[in-house]
């Protein structure tokens, strides 16, 4: 469970990013954030993956006060959530599987237990016949599904996604679309950071829209799309 509260966010010599934002995300919900360039939906993200400190406000997530969390806990913490990106950040020069393994060995997972579960979660993301390749030699979409698997792999809670679909056509878009809502019907949460309103139309989720640092529509399966 995500549980924000009254949280604002000044960067230096800048406006306000985020301004006196409250809202919860319940377990096992799929939400869209969204809203346009700028709007402050990256320093959500941020702060929820305490990449950044908020200025006032509190954030709780599964049960853990962000604030209050000690700076030696924040690598493990993070650890909880899955992170996808638009630009995918795989290892160029690992293939598929090292790319999903990499996720458990930095963590001390055993050798068997590696062997065990990546093929398993390659499975899931229907790319088990292409453990061997590059990265280069995938599409966008199958590189985002590695990054997908490599997010799951440790079994996080909560998947972020920022804008996962960016770098892709409309095709792998929708593919990529379909996973996590498969992902998030076998348990985990997902928030998906978007600015794109066909795929917030198409899906019919809760969306939050943020505009100028403030939350302007909170609606439940919804295919609400702010006014320029
Ligand atoms: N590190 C930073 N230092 C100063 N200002 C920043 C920083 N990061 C973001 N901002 C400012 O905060 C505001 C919100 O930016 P943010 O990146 O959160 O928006 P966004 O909705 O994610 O945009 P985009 O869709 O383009 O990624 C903008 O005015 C931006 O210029």
């Amino acid at each position: 469970m995500i549980e924000i509260s009254k949280l604002t966010k000044t960067y230096e010599k800048s406006s306000r990013a985020l301004k006196d934002v409250s809202l919860t995300i319940d377990d096992g919900e799929f939400v869209f954030i969204t809203g346009r360039s700028g709007s402050g939906k990256s320093t959500l993200l941020r702060i929820l993956l305490k990449e950044v400190e908020p200025t006032s406000g509190r954030v709780v997530v599964n049960d853990m006060d962000l604030g209050r969390m000690p700076r030696r806990y924040v690598p493990k913490y993070r650890r909880q959530l899955g992170v996808v990106f638009q630009d995918f950040r795989l290892l160029k020069d690992r293939n598929v599987y090292e790319n999903v393994a990499f996720a458990q060995r930095v963590i001390g997972v055993s050798g068997r237990k590696i062997r065990e579960s990546v093929p398993e979660m390659l499975r899931m993301v229907g790319l088990s016949s292409k453990y061997k390749s590059f990265p280069h030699q995938l599409s966008g979409g199958e590189q985002q599904r590695v990054a997908i698997a490599r997010a799951l792999i440790n079994r996080p809670a909560i998947l972020l996604a920022d804008e996962p679909t960016g770098n892709l056509d409309p095709h792998n878009a929708m593919e990529i679309m379909g996973l996590l809502e498969e992902i998030n019907r076998q348990g985990t949460t997902v928030v998906v950071v978007t600015h794109s309103s066909e795929i917030v139309n198409m899906m019919r989720k809760r969306v939050i829209t943020i505009q100028r640092g403030i939350v302007v529509g909170d609606e439940k399966e919804s295919g609400y799309w702010y006014e320029d």
